[in-house]
């Protein structure tokens, strides 16, 4: 059972004008999200993998619906996600959730915890509920006390902040739950308290999620299936357990360096500029931060290869790679 299915989605963003782009030499449109596919099962959970800038961010606001397609599917479990109803607040879809990177910027300052997780019900839910009752039952399924409902976030701990986020998350039950960066910003010991939370929730309640993150080590930690996405494009993907045995990319393999440092090593940055969308690179669009590029990874748009069963990499020296590590 497929609950995330994406096809082939693209999501452009417009430059400021038409003639401003044309004076600057530039694209009148940028590819944020250039033709990304994945599947999401019921119950598992895809990590979302690469550095600020690649596109993660407006993919998982696209799945909501809070950035129109360009072109593209987006089903969730079998339903075509793009024929929203009319009023700003059907955009968001109730079978969805979207846990915001900055949690305590998205909450509306004025309102209480009480008022903030139950906001989802009063929106989507005809029937009459008891907010009071539906709220203190969110807040213990995030382990929170009553006692937070009158808070305003102002009031909130990072950790806190996130947890209502998720309580919020939860309120429709929805089937996916995307999670932008859920630990950006925590201390590591309250980042190892959301990602357990989120995992008991899962377990409990049994939805997908969509782990949005720069960090490779947290998607190690909570991911079934990983995706490495660089420029706008998926370059690696598969079951997570078999990216990290062997990473077949050199974009993989670089953020694994910068991510996971070696007993007695320090942590080795990824290096050149993330290129610009408005001026992509020839051929393989990593080639030239690569450091084992070669002269057809210039001019020769890598295709993906199957590299092992499920498991894809869309480098022209991937099998080679993938050999190496394995
Ligand atoms: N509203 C917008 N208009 C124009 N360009 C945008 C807009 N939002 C994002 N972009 C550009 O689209 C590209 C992808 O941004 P996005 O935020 O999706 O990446 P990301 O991988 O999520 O990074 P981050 O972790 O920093 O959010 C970037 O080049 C960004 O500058």
């Amino acid at each position: 059972m497929i609950v995330l299915d994406v096809e082939d989605a693209v999501v452009q963003y417009k430059a400021g004008s038409w003639l401003g782009a044309k004076v600057a030499g530039r694209p009148y449109r940028i590819d944020a999200v250039a033709g990304v596919s994945l599947e999401l099962p019921a119950g598992k959970t895809y990590g979302l993998v690469g550095e600020s800038g690649s596109g993660k961010t407006t993919l998982g606001r696209a799945i909501v619906g809070l950035v129109p397609l360009t072109s593209g599917i987006v089903r969730i479990d079998g339903a075509d996600a793009q024929g929203y109803g009319d009023g700003p607040w059907r955009l968001i879809r109730r079978d969805v959730a979207l846990i915001f990177q900055d949690p305590v910027a998205a909450m509306n300052p004025r309102m209480t915890v009480e008022t903030l997780i139950t906001e989802p019900l009063a929106i989507h839910r005809a029937e009459r509920f008891d907010r009071r009752q539906e709220a203190r039952q969110l807040l213990d399924m995030v382990g929170l006390p009553a006692n937070f409902l009158d808070r305003y976030p102002h009031e909130l701990s990072g950790g806190q902040a996130r947890r209502i986020a998720v309580a919020r998350a939860l309120a429709l039950r929805p089937k996916l739950i995307i999670a932008d960066e859920p630990t950006a910003g925590l201390d590591v010991s309250v980042q190892g308290d959301i990602l357990n939370l989120l995992s008991d929730l899962q377990d409990e309640l049994g939805m997908s999620y969509l782990i949005i993150t720069h960090n490779l080590a947290v998607a190690r930690h909570v991911t079934d299936y990983v995706g490495i996405m660089y420029l706008g494009r998926l370059v690696e993907t598969g079951a997570t357990a078999d990216v990290f045995k062997a990473p077949s990319h050199p974009y993989t393999k670089a953020l694994l360096a910068a991510h996971t440092a070696e007993p007695g090593h320090a942590a080795a940055p990824i290096r050149g500029e993330i290129p610009s969308l408005w001026h992509r690179p020839t051929g393989c669009e990593f080639h030239s931060r690569c450091p084992a590029a070669q002269p057809i990874c210039s001019t020769q748009t890598p295709q993906a290869a199957e590299v092992a069963p499920d498991h894809h990499a869309s480098c022209h020296f991937a099998v080679a790679y993938h050999a190496a590590e394995a």
